[in-house]
């Protein structure tokens, strides 16, 4: 499978025996898939079996691709991608700075190289010079887009995105939207979104699947 973006290929997931997902589609670059169901349904392990961190006591089959690479035999931190959940789970011991330092890749060098992609991560979501900000100090809404920053400077390969918005209120949750699926544009990354919300899918524009749908 050559093409850009990501491709789920025949992907299965089982749970005692019974299979909760099947799946085959394509996110173009940039594009973004949305995923639906009821709860329970196995949205958060879908992205948890791309993710390479799937719970052993699920079953699962399938390949997925990224620009044609097969990444699934690939540990989690080789598949390169990047996550975001309801909360958004910043280190708490560490400055905002500290946080994306973190996540940058080791292949960027250099105190002046290395602190240089924290300053444009932060201007990326409009918080320039919050690099000495202890995140308990923030607000909802910057601390979802420091996740955000976090997860793009390290330089991900797709975006999964579980429930990423559920948490902020309607007119920070538009703006984050927006946010979003603009870096996801700007960089060509293809995103699974898992969402309830109608509102998400309309605004993610893509497909949208729906899993478990019938029971
Ligand atoms: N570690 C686990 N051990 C056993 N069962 C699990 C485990 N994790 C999840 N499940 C079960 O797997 C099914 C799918 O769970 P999952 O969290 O993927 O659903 P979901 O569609 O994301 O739900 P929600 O919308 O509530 O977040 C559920 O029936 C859940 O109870």
């Amino acid at each position: 499978m050559k093409d850009a973006g990501l491709f789920i290929d025949g992907v299965r997931i089982a749970l005692a025996g019974r299979e909760i997902v099947s799946l085959t589609r394509h996110v173009a670059p940039g594009a973004v898939l949305t995923v639906m169901g009821p709860s329970g349904a196995g949205k958060s392990t879908l992205l948890a079996f791309i993710g390479g961190f799937l719970d052993p006591v699920f079953s699962a089959s399938g390949r997925f691709f990224i620009d044609g690479q097969d990444i699934s035999a690939l540990p989690a931190e080789e598949r390169h991608m990047g996550i975001l959940f309801q909360d958004p789970l910043l280190f708490p011991h560490m400055s905002v700075g500290g946080n994306l330092l973190f996540a940058l890749p080791a292949a960027i060098r250099g105190r002046t190289a290395r602190k240089r992609q924290v300053e444009e991560a932060l201007q990326g979501v409009d918080l320039e010079g919050m690099e000495a900000r202890d995140p308990a100090t923030l607000s909802g809404g910057q601390k979802a887009r420091v996740a955000l920053a976090r997860v793009l400077a390290a330089h991900p390969r797709a975006l999964l995105l579980d429930e990423p918005f559920s948490k902020l209120d309607a007119a920070l949750r538009q703006q984050m939207r927006e946010l979003v699926f603009a870096k996801a544009r700007e960089r060509g990354l293809p995103v699974l979104l898992v969402t309830h919300d109608e509102a998400d899918a309309a605004a993610a524009g893509g497909d949208i699947v729906t899993i478990g749908g019938t029971e």
